[in-house]
């Protein structure tokens, strides 16, 4: 489709949700042939997961202080990257630049734009974050997680390319394998966590929560949680008690095995959560995280409710009745679960990374942007006029049907 041996840079800067997207993208590049550098700062540069073949350049943070001063110096360490990307660009030549967000991205798109470079965003979440809404004006196109995404103005929906959220290999592989067995009187295996960081309030109340539920539901439960390591022995405590099997742990290196077993996921509602349980198809009661910016996480969990595979409740609606009540609803009766599973699977978008790459690749050749409009897997995207990623996601669930 295109030719191999192009350049790229890619920005992403701060925390693992914007760093491990851009080496998703890396690494499909490196695969097609491509050279890729990765712009970034000094906290980015920490993030583990990084390719082996991908250099980092760390910029300067320009972070804007509330005060006067502190804008000058947010302004200066902007231009100053802004320079130092330009300089890398001079001698990389990169046929487009892309941004994941996070402050890195403003200063190495403001050199790409005005040196006339194409270049791309990719927003994680169902709201624009604020850097890619500064830059949605200025580049070339957007990607997006979300057929709908909040504070996107509707001028720029032409550049709006849906491709999803890239998930780990190990998540994808489990997309054509059968939701796990769910019998009459079988075990029912109940995964919490609450993002990278972990959550307080889903130690406080989801065992009691779990207790709540009616005695021939709860003896079957099987808990796997995530905790904060301050949390772990009273959460310990509170399933003892409760006489609910669990294994506790303050990260799970396995996620993908833990969701290939799991019946029902209980947790916070960040991009790369959402996208793994609709690449898997588990179902989900989703706690968005409070003060995520712009109360994004509770947007990200708006297409899966929609869909009829998750219910989400409000961080201050939190409590065990609520919890066991949401649970009842979608385990309703003996298929409701399989039924919810099969819902979140079919807003999956497993070929994110691949439709991420394409929409690159159309950048710096004789071929165009026309190579990605290559259907559309959303009514809603198309009627925006939104190009979509591939369709073929949303053919099958390899022999799932509830
Ligand atoms: C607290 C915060 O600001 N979170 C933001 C952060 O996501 P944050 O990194 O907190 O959360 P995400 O849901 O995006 O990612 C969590 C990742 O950790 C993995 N995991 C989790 C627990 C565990 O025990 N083992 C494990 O491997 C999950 O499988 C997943 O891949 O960036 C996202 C993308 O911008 C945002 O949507 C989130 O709102």
């Amino acid at each position: 489709m295109t030719g191999a041996n192009r350049h790229y840079v890619l920005a992403a800067g701060g925390t693992g949700g914007h760093l491990l997207p851009a080496f998703a993208l890396a690494a499909e590049l490196d695969r097609r042939g491509h050279h890729v550098a990765l712009v970034t700062d000094a906290r980015g540069a920490q993030i583990p997961g990084k390719p082996d073949f991908l250099t980092a350049h760390v910029l300067p943070v320009g972070r804007f202080g509330k005060n006067p001063l502190g804008w000058i110096k947010g302004l200066s360490a902007v231009m100053e990257g802004r320079r130092m990307a330009r300089a890398l660009f001079d001698s990389f030549q990169p046929s487009a630049v892309v941004g994941f967000g996070g402050y890195p991205s403003l200063p190495a798109l403001l050199a790409a734009t005005s040196a006339g470079i194409p270049s791309v965003v990719h927003e994680q979440n169902a709201v624009l974050g604020r850097v890619n809404r500064l830059l949605s004006g200025r580049v070339d196109a957007i990607a997006t997680a979300y057929p709908d995404v909040e504070r996107l103005k509707p001028k720029f929906l032409r550049k709006v390319h849906l491709v999803g959220n890239p998930v780990r290999h190990e998540l994808l592989d489990l997309r054509e394998e059968d939701y796990p067995e769910l019998t009459e009187d079988g075990l029912i295996r109940v995964l919490v966590t609450g993002g990278s960081q972990g959550a307080r309030v889903l130690s406080e109340v989801v065992p009691d929560g779990l207790a709540m539920l009616p005695p021939a539901l709860r003896m079957r439960l099987q808990v796997t949680q995530q905790c904060r390591p301050e949390d772990l022995e009273a959460v310990r405590e509170r399933y003892r008690t409760h006489d609910i099997p669990a294994e506790l742990a303050t990260y799970f290196e396995d996620m993908a095995a833990r969701l290939a077993d799991a019946h029902l996921f209980i947790g916070r509602a960040g991009a790369s959560t959402i996208a793994e349980l609709t690449a898997v198809g588990r179902p989900a009661i989703l706690v968005p995280l409070p003060i995520a910016t712009d109360d994004h996480q509770a947007a990200n969990t708006v297409e899966m409710v929609k869909a009829g595979g998750a219910r989400m409740i409000r961080q201050e609606r939190f409590t065990g009745k609520e919890l066991a009540k949401q649970i009842m609803a979608l385990a309703d009766n003996p298929k409701g679960l399989a039924n919810a599973a099969y819902a979140a699977w079919s807003c999956g978008r497993p070929d994110a990374v691949k439709d991420l790459a394409d929409l690159v690749e159309s950048f710096g050749g004789a071929e165009m942007m026309d190579v990605i409009r290559v259907g559309a897997n959303t009514a809603r995207g198309a009627t925006q006029g939104v190009a979509t990623g591939s369709a073929s996601n949303r053919t099958s669930m390899g022999g799932r049907a509830a």
